[in-house]
């Protein structure tokens, strides 16, 4: 070595062979492209290092396979070719390459019925590897609803049947007198206990699309209960009656969730999670749900 040449020290022999499965950068910060969007992300990139004889893989060239990224619209063949230059750049040391972005998706969602709308954010994971030359990828998406519960519903009429009993017991019913009664809080004594809830979906893909607008779109369809952004009274209203309409336990959000997870074409198998944070309760209701496609 003379004095103008750089000491490579990943070249050297390791002095314990011994392979790795997992060996990168954790948390580069990289802007990514989704549905013409241009959104921060952070990135995990990895290989595995399978010959133990190699003290240290090349971390630069990950880094800087990762440009891709930024220059086009993020899809699975965009992901395939960036863990592929992983491997090309790591001939004879790795066989596996991997890679995770996390970022905010950002959707614009229109109020349910004034002419408003506001930006509404979901957190998301896409993971990608190429693992003995098999390619996967799969999406981790985060979204949020209302839950009411329906045993709560049930009970809350019940009260308010009784309610009714006993301030019309000698009185013959007027229409005008039920109606302000239905409309007073004396009347509808009480109301059933909702929660924020949230269905965590982790999918693997198939096809050729990300699709992770679709899937979103998808699940808050079958939950009907998708959290708002702009909300006037009106709005409120509506989603009171959305609520009324959709009584969940946890069960049903997640069967509900199942159902609309296996119509969808882009997806070939999940795990979802649903989580209600009880407000009766000091801890949580919570349901799972797997599925694999059959193959065709
Ligand atoms: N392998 C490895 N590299 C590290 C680590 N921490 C920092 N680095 C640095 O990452 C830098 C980039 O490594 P390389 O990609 O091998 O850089 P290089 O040798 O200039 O690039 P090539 O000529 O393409 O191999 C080096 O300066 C390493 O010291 C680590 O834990 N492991």
């Amino acid at each position: 070595m003379n004095a103008l040449t750089l000491p490579d020290i990943a070249a050297q022999a390791s002095r314990q062979a011994l392979p790795l499965d997992w060996v990168g950068m954790c948390g580069i910060a990289l802007p990514i492209l989704i549905d013409g969007q241009r959104l921060t992300a952070t990135a995990d990139a990895g290989v595995s290092l399978d010959d133990g004889t190699a003290r240290g893989i090349h971390m630069s060239r990950l880094y800087l396979a990762l440009e891709m990224l930024d220059q086009q619209p993020l899809t699975p063949a965009l992901l395939r070719n960036v863990l592929q230059r992983f491997l090309d750049s790591h001939e004879d040391l790795s066989k596996n390459a991997y890679l995770r972005l996390h970022t905010n998706l950002l959707l614009k969602r229109p109020a349910l019925v004034s002419p408003l709308a506001g930006w509404k954010g979901y957190p998301v994971s896409i993971e990608a590897r190429l693992e003995n030359q098999m390619f996967h990828v799969e999406l981790k998406i985060n979204v949020t609803y209302s839950s009411t519960c329906p045993c709560s519903a049930a009970l809350a009429r019940q009260l308010i049947q009784q309610q009714f009993l006993e301030d019309f017991a000698d009185t013959p019913l007027q229409h005008e007198d039920v109606l302000t009664w239905l409309g007073s809080a004396d009347g509808i004594v009480a109301t059933p206990h909702s929660q924020r809830s949230s269905a965590q979906l982790h999918v693997h893909l198939r096809g050729e699309q990300l699709a992770l607008t679709d899937i979103i779109n998808d699940a808050e369809a079958a939950l009907g209960t998708a959290v708002q952004t702009a909300v006037k009274r009106a709005d409120e209203q509506a989603f009171a009656l959305a609520n009324g309409q959709n009584l969940m336990f946890c069960e049903d959000a997640a069967r509900r969730l199942n159902l609309a997870l296996k119509r969808s074409d882009a997806v070939n198998a999940f795990h979802l999670k649903v989580i209600h944070a009880e407000s009766l309760h000091a801890h949580d209701a919570v349901a799972e749900s797997r599925w694999t496609r059959h193959p065709e």
